[in-house]
């Protein structure tokens, strides 16, 4: 894989409690892509998304071993700052969840706790973080109006925006589409394939032709292990294991 690496875990362990829930994980996420991980449900893909921006440490019983690389740097170190990594690697949850402001107060939200101010470079940010986000043009004449009355699927815009707001370089996807209609689906899908010119995205979908359509490399799960992670095309035509043929092909999951 000749692509430049943005996020890398070195045989990474995790338990929560007694469940050995990710097992000797070695996987590298290449900068400016589409990463899809898959696999049956429980599996450990969410886990694996989780780590990667230090979610999990807020679940008291998880416990890892190993290591997470964020530009070469162990996002564990003892100098390592935690809110920064959160603010470079931003996640987009299953379910749509803005706050209850308007459109623009979500995605200024951010920026002003990092100490933006000025209402000219709050203005500026917002209308690039919504254009960022493919949601400019269907929210641009109601700013000031609850965010809560957008639709599921812009909703769920909105979220990315107001994670683009902060600067990301990585934008963490749990299933963003689960709870939405497929016109909503494709557009999410569209506004996936565009980001990653500017950003590495790593999406969780339990939707194959999703993963299939969207990303660039998939990684394959199974039991807490990546069995198998490649390019897209090569996981969908030509898997080297047969685990994985067996998933893709519907045989099970
Ligand atoms: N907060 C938690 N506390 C304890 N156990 C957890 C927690 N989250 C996940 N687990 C367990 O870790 C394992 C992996 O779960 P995870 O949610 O990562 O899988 P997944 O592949 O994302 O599943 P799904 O596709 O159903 O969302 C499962 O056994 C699950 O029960």
């Amino acid at each position: 894989m000749d692509e430049s690496t943005i996020l890398e875990t070195r045989d990474l362990n995790l338990w929560y409690g007694q469940n050995h829930a990710l097992i000797d994980i070695s996987i590298r996420i290449p900068k400016n892509r589409v990463t899809a991980l898959i696999g049956p449900s429980g599996c450990g893909k969410s886990t694996l998304l989780r780590c990667f921006n230090r979610m999990n440490d807020l679940i008291d019983s998880s416990r890892i071993t190993g290591e997470i690389l964020f530009n070469g740097n162990g996002i564990h170190d003892s100098l390592a700052d935690v809110y920064a990594i959160r603010e470079k690697i931003g996640m987009v949850f299953q379910k749509p969840n803005p706050f209850q402001k308007s459109i623009y107060e979500n995605v200024a939200y951010g920026p002003r706790i990092h100490g933006v101010r000025e209402k000219k470079a709050l203005d500026r940010i917002v209308e690039e973080s919504l254009k960022g986000a493919a949601l400019w043009d269907e929210a641009k004449d109601r700013l000031h109006e609850p965010a809560l009355a957008l639709s599921g699927g812009q909703q769920q815009r909105l979220c990315i925006a107001r994670s683009l707001a902060v600067e990301p370089e990585v934008i963490l996807m749990d299933e963003p589409c689960s709870a939405l209609d497929p016109i909503a689906t494709a557009k999410i899908e569209d506004l996936i394939i565009r980001l990653a010119r500017n950003y590495t995205v790593v999406i969780v979908t339990h939707n194959m032709q999703q993963a299939a359509r969207a990303s660039d490399y998939t990684g394959f799960m199974y039991m807490g292990k990546l069995v198998e992670f490649d390019m897209t095309t090569k996981i969908f035509e030509d898997p080297g294991e047969e685990l994985t043929e067996n998933y893709i092909t519907g045989r099970f999951g």
